[in-house]
């Protein structure tokens, strides 16, 4: 799935709605295994995503704001596979959901929760995605200080799981996507994905996020 949305594929409702009903679409599509994400803007250095869109956040009404927020959660809970540039906040959220984050080897991108950077507080949902991904130390140290990893510094703490050179990144993850599509059965793989996530989902189910 190529991400195209000028300038940055930031989260708006409506990008985020038709992420969602892609997702949906490709979940009941018994011939599709896997998926990788990725970004085609035409700006360089590229931006994977640069998060949710700001604008959705400021002078909307209610209800506008409850329909966003309820399709930011939509979309974490659906995505698979990643390659990508920059990706704060938001766009880094995109990336943990994936079940494998290539990062092109470029200095001048950036991924992490920058929210306490920007005077806001990452929801807990971000938070817990971000301790599965790199432990609790990580997360507490990048989350109050909202840092943002420049790719070598991703890989040292786990945040990314590989790195690649810009030119690479999709022959890549085409290259990761067919090994983890060797392992036989759909079933045995998202058994053991939910038993991965079960006390998460618990967590979300004590919240009423689910
Ligand atoms: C509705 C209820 C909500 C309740 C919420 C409650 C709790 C939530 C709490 C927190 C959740 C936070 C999650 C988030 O994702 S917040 C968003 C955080 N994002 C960022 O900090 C990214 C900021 N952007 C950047 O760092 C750079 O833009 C980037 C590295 C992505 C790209 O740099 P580049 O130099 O290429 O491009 P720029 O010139 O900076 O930008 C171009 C253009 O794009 C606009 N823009 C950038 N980011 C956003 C964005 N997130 N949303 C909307 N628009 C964005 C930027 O303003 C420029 O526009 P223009 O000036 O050309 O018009």
């Amino acid at each position: 799935m190529h991400m195209q949305s000028p300038p940055v594929n930031s989260l708006s409702l409506d990008f985020l709605t038709e992420l969602c009903i892609s997702l949906e679409k490709l979940e009941m599509d018994k011939g599709c295994r896997g998926l990788i994400i990725t970004s085609v803007l035409s700006n360089q250095p590229k931006v994977f995503s640069a998060g949710l869109d700001i604008l959705e956040m400021y002078g909307k009404s209610p209800e506008h704001c409850g329909e966003f927020w309820k399709v930011v959660q939509e979309m974490w809970l659906k995505f698979y596979g990643s390659n990508m540039g920059s990706s704060p906040a938001g766009g880094c959220l995109l990336s943990l959901t994936c079940d494998y984050r290539i990062m092109a080897d470029n200095p001048r991108y950036t991924i992490g929760l920058n929210e306490t950077q920007l005077g806001i507080v990452a929801p807990f949902w971000f938070k817990e995605t971000m301790v599965n991904t790199v432990g609790h130390r990580n997360t507490e140290v990048a989350l109050q200080l909202g840092l943002l990893y420049k790719p070598a510094e991703a890989l040292k703490i786990g945040l990314v799981d590989q790195l690649v050179p810009e030119d690479q990144v999709f022959t890549v993850a085409s290259q990761t996507m067919t090994k983890w599509l060797t392992i036989p059965g759909n079933v045995s793989v998202i058994t053991t994905k939910s038993t991965l996530n079960l006390l998460f989902s618990f967590q979300l189910w004590c919240f009423n996020l689910v």
